[in-house]
């Protein structure tokens, strides 16, 4: 797992510098895409890359989660985020961004049809993640088994409060439940992304890099991944025990590796 600490705008810089790089080498990538706040300045800054020249055309991306039973035309709706924030801003081919269908009458064939399709695509290349302040990655709550796949959810209390800010902070307005992605989805991906910024998401960060692999806090799993990069401020870092060393290990990092 690869750490790096940097204000958030350079973050976003080295997420969206992955994603063009995957996409300059093969146009037809998978992505994978996360709502959230944590992804956004990367999403503004693929945005930018793509008025000069960056193009999605043939590019193909899976969301990783959504809400159950908000109305199609509803703002917070996941796909209509993931719509308003990246989709509509590029050139990705019509039906060329797919998600968990949180209104499907049969839920749980939504979910093995959406990992069908996943597979079906080859797998997600590149997957941004944000991370809850409960240590949750997509909708995968603790408790969450490390060894799920897409299946319907029921959030936590923490998670509703958190997301409550997206309802006009009525934390009743927010959905019991979605639908995402599981840990063994996720973990398939060939680079997992996640970006986290601010105190509040500090005690999930060292869970995450530092903590044992446990469902309490699901995002742990990534210690596994064979490819993660964990970009964080220096608000987020702030409990790593070993932050000097992440500075140290990217500061000398030969500019020819990449993330
Ligand atoms: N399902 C999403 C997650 O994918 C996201 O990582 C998390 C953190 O959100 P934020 O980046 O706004 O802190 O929120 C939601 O619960």
């Amino acid at each position: 797992m690869e750490v790096v600490i940097a204000p958030a705008g350079e973050l976003a810089a080295l997420a969206a510098g992955a994603v063009e790089e995957l996409l300059r080498a093969r146009p037809d990538a998978v992505l994978g895409l996360a709502t959230g706040s944590s992804p956004l300045a990367v999403y503004d800054e693929l945005a930018r890359r793509h008025k000069d020249g960056l193009s999605f055309s043939r590019a193909r991306a899976f969301m990783l989660d959504e809400y159950v039973g908000l109305p199609a035309d509803h703002p917070e709706r996941y796909r209509n985020v993931i719509e308003k924030e990246i989709a509509s801003r590029v050139d990705f081919a019509p039906g060329a961004v797919q998600g968990p269908d949180g209104l499907a009458d049969d839920l749980a064939a939504a979910c093995a049809g959406y990992e069908a399709a996943i597979a079906d695509a080859g797998g997600v290349d590149l997957q941004i993640l944000g991370i809850g302040t409960d240590g949750h990655i997509a909708f995968n709550e603790p408790g969450s088994s490390l060894a799920s796949r897409t299946r319907i959810k029921t959030l936590t209390r923490q998670t509703r409060e958190d997301n409550a800010r997206f309802f006009g902070g009525s934390v009743d307005d927010v959905p019991r439940h979605c639908l995402t992605q599981g840990l063994a989805t996720i973990m398939e991906a060939r680079h997992l992304v996640l970006l986290a910024s601010g105190r509040a998401k500090a005690e999930a960060v060292h869970q995450l890099v530092e903590g044992p692999v446990s469902a309490m806090w699901p995002a742990t799993i990534m210690q596994l991944h064979p490819h993660a990069t964990v970009l964080v401020d220096d608000a987020a870092a702030s409990r790593l025990q070993l932050a000097d060393y992440y500075r140290q290990t990217y500061a000398d990092k030969p500019a020819w590796q990449g993330l």
